[in-house]
Order: structure tokens, then sequence, then C-alpha cells
């Protein structure tokens, strides 16, 4: 009876905060044709053919209509939108094409994500639609070298040879390349703190995609300082003539004032429009008050707080625990080399099941490991032979779950059971993407069958019919599993003695220095 009152209860899902309760509901909207989008920039429409979108999604049109026509940035967005829906151009469109009217070149629109690989997919959106409008987009991640992104981002003056420069008159002003920067929370905190020319004062937008999981960590606190940053330049109601007159002959400077007016009291204006993205975005008070939106509005997709997409199929795979890789291999195999991810629970066991894998004889699927174990250059290779269809099947740890838009995914399959319904919506959503069909599995022991439906039902997923696997096929595989299993434990005893190896080797440069 109680367990049924909760369920209730977060099928109503009665949002706290006052003003999740009355959201746009993007269902309501159709797709809509690329022709009867108000106001949309030619070059802009001609930029999207080029990538093959002749319509723009529901969500794509709600954030629209909120931004360009008719509404016009009046309001911070919080998008809660399901995986795949393309809240990536929801966002870019209408920001590229706000800022294609800009005179001066400045850093106006920061998108932060909170992993390289994300910032680089969402990159390749933008730098498809900006240089149309003659904008240019930059990129600020971890693991690349720091000095080539600052050439990238940061414009040098020209300084003509032969002419002397008196240096005390000569002021070196140093300009921002880009106009819309994509980055991870870490490199970007460096910039701020470290970067020559780098600043974030004109910024107009930002967008924090996946919002739940940057909010999550402080990284840096990258937020309340971008926040603060961009707050007032000057203090009181209106500029006196000395804040006005620029430190830097002819450097550009944005004048933000304390708003006074109904609706902006206190805050800076002109203000920094935020928009919010997440297939489940946070309903939690505290930490949407670290986002200090501006009458925020909700976007969202029907009355649920958790959706799934709608051309997914969700089958359960019942096995014993000690058969498991068995169950996998059989499933695999009548997925008939179709693109797969496998997500297990862990990094560690992400390797194990690869290891063992490989010692599969005749396994005859390409699969590769994808995890945060790896270095970023091994992942980047991974992915790109996974994108390119050279690999079949990605073992991965979570790296994988948030975000990441790999074409033609046709299956998820979850080794092992996720404990939260956000991990599940995550995993799930990297197939059935863009309104196309895929199907995800989830192996499950006996007992944790009640606790899985229990989990779907959070989604209003109330069907997961069980696939079975053919007994003959496990039958058949079972000698091979078994040397495969022998090699395995090899395999870990010599990996092990080789770590302890390095590890002895390394205290004893320690202790020799
Ligand atoms: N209007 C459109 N027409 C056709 N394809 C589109 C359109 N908009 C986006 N797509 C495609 O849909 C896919 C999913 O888009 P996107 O990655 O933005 O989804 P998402 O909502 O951000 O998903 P997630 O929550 O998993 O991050 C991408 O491959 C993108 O190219």
């Amino acid at each position: 009876m109680e367990e049924e009152k909760e369920l209730k209860k977060e099928k109503k899902n009665i949002p706290v905060v006052p003003w999740m309760r009355n959201p746009i509901d993007i269902t309501t909207l159709d797709q809509c044709s690329l022709d009867f989008v108000p106001f949309l920039d030619p070059r802009l429409v001609v930029a999207l053919r080029n990538m093959s979108i002749t319509s723009l999604f529901p969500v794509q049109l709600a954030v629209w209509q909120e931004t360009i026509g008719p509404g016009s940035f009046e309001r911070d967005l919080c998008i809660n939108s399901p995986t795949g829906s393309g809240k990536t151009l929801a966002y870019a469109l209408p920001i590229v094409q706000m800022l294609s009217t800009r005179a001066v070149k400045c850093l106006r629109a920061l998108v932060v994500l909170p992993t390289r690989d994300l910032a680089l997919q969402v990159k390749e959106v933008f730098s498809a639609l900006a240089p149309a409008v003659g904008l240019s987009v930059g990129l600020a991640v971890g693991q690349s070298s720091i000095s080539d992104e600052i050439s990238e981002l940061i414009k040098k003056p020209n300084i003509e040879y032969g002419v002397c420069y008196d240096p005390e008159e000569f002021s070196y002003e140093l300009q921002s390349a880009v106009d819309i920067l994509v980055a991870t929370p870490g490199r970007l905190m460096d910039h701020i703190s470290n970067t020559d020319g780098f600043t974030v004062e004109h910024l107009c937008y930002l967008v924090v995609d996946e919002t739940d999981r940057l909010l999550r960590e402080a990284y840096q606190s990258w937020l309340p300082t971008v926040i603060q940053l961009t707050r007032f330049s000057i203090d009181g109601n209106f500029p006196s003539a000395d804040d006005l007159l620029p430190c830097n002959y002819g450097s550009l400077k944005t004048i933000r004032r304390v708003g006074t007016e109904r609706g902006f009291k206190g805050k800076a204006y002109p203000r920094l429009a935020k928009m919010v993205l997440s297939a489940t975005l946070t309903q939690d008070p505290s930490k949407l008050a670290q986002l200090d939106l501006h009458h925020p509005l909700l976007l969202t997709t029907g009355e649920r707080r958790y959706q799934l997409p709608e051309e997914l199929k969700s089958f359960k795979v019942i096995c014993q625990s000690k058969l498991k890789p068995l169950y996998l291999v059989s499933l695999l195999q009548s997925l008939q080399g179709e693109k797969s991810i496998v997500f297990t629970s862990s990094v560690e066991s992400t390797h194990r099941l690869c290891t063992l894998l490989k010692f599969f004889d005749n396994l005859q699927i390409e699969f590769k490991e994808y995890s945060r174990l790896q270095p970023q250059s091994l992942r980047s290779k991974t992915l790109g032979a996974f994108r390119a269809g050279q690999v079949q099947v990605l073992i991965s740890s979570d790296a994988m779950t948030r975000g990441m838009d790999v074409e033609g995914v046709r299956n998820v399959i979850n080794y092992d059971m996720p404990a939260y319904i956000k991990t599940f919506i995550h995993r799930a959503g990297r197939t059935a993407r863009a309104g196309q069909s895929g199907c995800c599995f989830t192996l499950l022991r006996k007992h944790e069958v009640k606790r899985f439906k229990k989990l779907l039902q959070k989604a209003d997923c109330d069907s997961c019919p069980t696939y079975s696997v053919s007994s003959e096929v496990i039958e058949s595989l079972n000698s091979v599993y078994t040397s495969a299993l022998e090699k395995l434990r090899d395999n870990v005893e010599s990996e092990k003695f080789k770590k302890s190896k390095i590890r002895l080797k390394s205290s004893n440069v320690r202790k020799d220095k």
C-alpha cells in the first residue's frame, strides 16, 4: 500500500519550486518545416539544409518561440526533454541567430558541458551553423594543449614590421577570436584565471547542458565565478563619467547596471540570458538556486518528470549470475552485428568483461572497451571507429551515458542493472534518437526483477517483456566459456604482478630522489 502511495505521488510529480508547476508542454507542438519557422535567417536555413535538417523538432520550435519569435529571451529557460529529442540545436540555433547581427567580435555565448567528448560534439553543431552568419566558435576542453587553445581563442594585434611603437602609448590589446565558446568547467576556469585577454565580461548567453550532472559537482566553482563576473561592471544605478572612461583607450567595455525596474530590481541589466537543459532536469530548489535564474520558464514534455524516447523498446533478459557473460554473448550474436553499446557498472567490470570476451574463440564480433580508465587519445580513437562502423559493439562504463550521439546505435545493453532511473534513461537514450527506433536490453538476476520493474515505473514504462536467449546456444558456449575464464584468471594475476612492479619501481625512484 505504502509503495503504491509513493508511486502515485511520484506519478503526479508536483515540483516543490512554484515556477515549475506551470510549464510549457512541448508535446503540444509538432515538427515545423524550416519554411514556416518565423524570422529564421535565410543563411541559417541553407546551413541547416546542409546538415540534412529540413524541419525543427518540437523542443527546437518551443525554444525558438521563447527566444526569437515572439518571445525574445525575456526569461531564462529550463528545458526538460527526452534523450535524442534535439536539445543541442534547440539552443544553438537561437543563439547563432541572435549573435548574427553583432557589430564587434567578443565572447558573447558560453556553453558548458561536463565532458570533453560532449563538448566536441556540441562544438560541431555550432561550427555547422555559425560561419554561415560570420561568427566563430571556440573550444576549451581539458587534455589538449592549452597554448594551442589560447592561440585559437585570443587574437593578438597586428604589429607592423619596421614600425617603432612607443610602449607608453601602445596598449597591447588582446581580443577574443571567438564569439561562442564551448567548454568544460575545469578548462574554462584555467582560462578565466590565467589566460591574458580572456574575459567573460561581455557574455550575453550562458548554456548549462546536462545541468543536473554539472550541478552535482562544484568544478572549481565555475558557475558562481561566471555569474559574478557578468554581474555589475559598476555600482549604483547609473554610470558616472569616470566609469565610462575606458582604462585602455579603445578597449571594449560592457556596462551592466543594477536594474531598478519591476522584475529587474537588484539584478544586472543587460542580463546574462541562461538556458539550462537535461533529459532528467533537477527539481531540487537548492541546486536550481545556484543558477540564479531570471523569471525562469520550464519547457517540458508531458506531465511526467522522466520520459523515455517514444520509439524505444525495453526488454529484460533473465539470467543466472554465473552465466551472465554467456547470456551477453548469446544476445550479441542474436543481434547480428547491429551497432550496440553494453553498459557495465564500473570501469573495472568494463575492463574485466572486455578481457573475458577477448578470450572467447570465434566470437566474430568487433568490440572495444571504452572507459575513463583509458587515455583520452585512445578513447577518441575508439569512438571514431565506432562512429565509422569499424567497431560494432562498445563495452562501456558510464563514460558514454550522457549526451553522446552516435548515429545508428540500434541497441543498448545494460549488462549490470542501473541503480537509478536517471542512469537508465541516459544509458537507454544512446539509442532511439531523433525519432529512430531502438532497443534496450537489461540483464537481470531473478531477485532484481521486482526492483527493476519499480525503477521503470518511474518513467511510466509498464511494458518490458522478457527476451528469451536460446538455452542451446548457452550450452554450446559452455566449454569456450570455461577456458576463457581460466585465461581471464591468469590475465588478472599477470596484470596484478605488472602493476605491483610499476608501483615498486616508482617508489624506488622516489626514495632515490
Ligand atoms: N531538426 C532535426 N532534424 C533532424 N535531425 C535532428 C534535428 N535536430 C537534431 N537532430 C539529430 O538528432 C540527434 C539527437 O540530437 P541531440 O544530440 O541534440 O539530442 P539531445 O536531446 O541533446 O539528447 P541527449 O539528452 O541524449 O543529450 C542528433 O543526431 C541530431 O543531429
